[in-house]
């Protein structure tokens, strides 16, 4: 099976590494397109993929084509594409707010498309992937693309409706994790940690707490009682917490990248 990729940016990348770390594809069989020949070289050189500034060749070669441009160059890219695909493809769509019904439109024939939102710790093997098929992806074909994401971290099947919500939590969700880490780090450091120590203090304390819930499947809050002596330290800080917002200021900005989600996918002009 060939897997090709159009756009070599953050995701692409953190993608193509995870996939590789874990010999799900073979570098012989992984095609990357970019305009900038700097961002697959270092992919090239590392992994010895196979790598093009034509497009037109990914879309020709690959069995399994993701398009891993940003969502403003989905129509320009689908247009140079469109000719070179059959309906046997499966395209895969990673952009944040682009149905499968505006890609199927785009391509103008009856394409098999997945929607997938991964996120960027895909690069770790520590992804979190959202996705879902239109119907003329096979259970089969659905399976293959599943199995790819699943490589570089966790893939849940979810409707379509669902992915503002995805995108709210976990597409953009490692962005509102690195800034905790930051200011807890920051924190730290104003107590006396040197820099270094503070980061691995902060980072360490998220991935094990993240396991905690994951691997109890204790709730959170319960988890969190287990930290709160009476009258201890903990307490304190979860009291300033809560005086400060958190929680509401957490929901707010994933109701707002969710939002931002939804708005991407109204057309703004008549699509060609
Ligand atoms: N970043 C993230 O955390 C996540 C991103 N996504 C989605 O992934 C997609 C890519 O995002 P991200 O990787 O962050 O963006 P980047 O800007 O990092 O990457 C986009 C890449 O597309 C390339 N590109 C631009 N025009 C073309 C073209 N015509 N043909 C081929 N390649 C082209 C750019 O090349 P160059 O710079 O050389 O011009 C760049 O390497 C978006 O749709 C986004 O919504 C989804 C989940 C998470
Ligand atoms: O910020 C964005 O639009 C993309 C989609 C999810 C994460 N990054």
């Amino acid at each position: 099976m060939k897997l090709g990729f159009i756009g070599c940016g953050n995701m692409a990348q953190a993608m193509i590494t995870g996939i590789l770390k874990q010999n799900v594809v073979s570098p012989d069989k992984l095609i990357v397109s970019n305009p900038h020949e700097e961002k697959t070289a270092k992919l090239k050189e590392q992994f010895g993929i196979l790598t093009t500034t034509d497009n037109k060749k990914t879309a020709k070669e690959a069995e399994i084509v993701v398009l891993a441009v940003k969502p403003q160059v989905y129509p320009e890219v689908i247009k140079e594409i469109r000719d070179e695909v059959s309906t046997e493809q499966i395209i895969v769509t990673i952009a944040a707010g682009v149905s499968m019904a505006a890609t199927e439109r785009q391509f103008g024939k009856e394409m098999k498309i997945v929607r997938v939102m991964p996120n960027t710790p895909a690069l770790v093997g520590e992804g979190m992937s959202g996705l879902c098929c239109n119907e003329y992806v096979t259970e089969e074909e659905f399976d293959k693309v599943h199995h790819i994401f699943q490589s570089f971290g966790k893939a849940e099947k979810i409707t379509e409706n669902l992915m503002d919500a995805v995108v709210g939590v976990s597409g953009s969700g490692p962005a509102y994790v690195y800034m905790f880490i930051e200011a807890m780090a920051d924190a730290g450091v104003a107590q006396g940690l040197p820099r270094k120590q503070a980061y691995t203090f902060a980072a360490q304390t998220l991935l094990g707490s993240a396991k905690m819930v994951l691997e109890t499947g204790q709730h959170p809050g319960e988890l969190k009682d287990a930290v709160c002596s009476p009258a201890g330290t903990t307490i304190e800080a979860v009291n300033t917490l809560e005086k400060k917002g958190f929680r509401s200021a957490v929901i707010e900005a994933v109701n707002a990248a969710a939002k931002k989600n939804h708005e991407l996918g109204k057309p703004k002009k008549k699509e060609k």
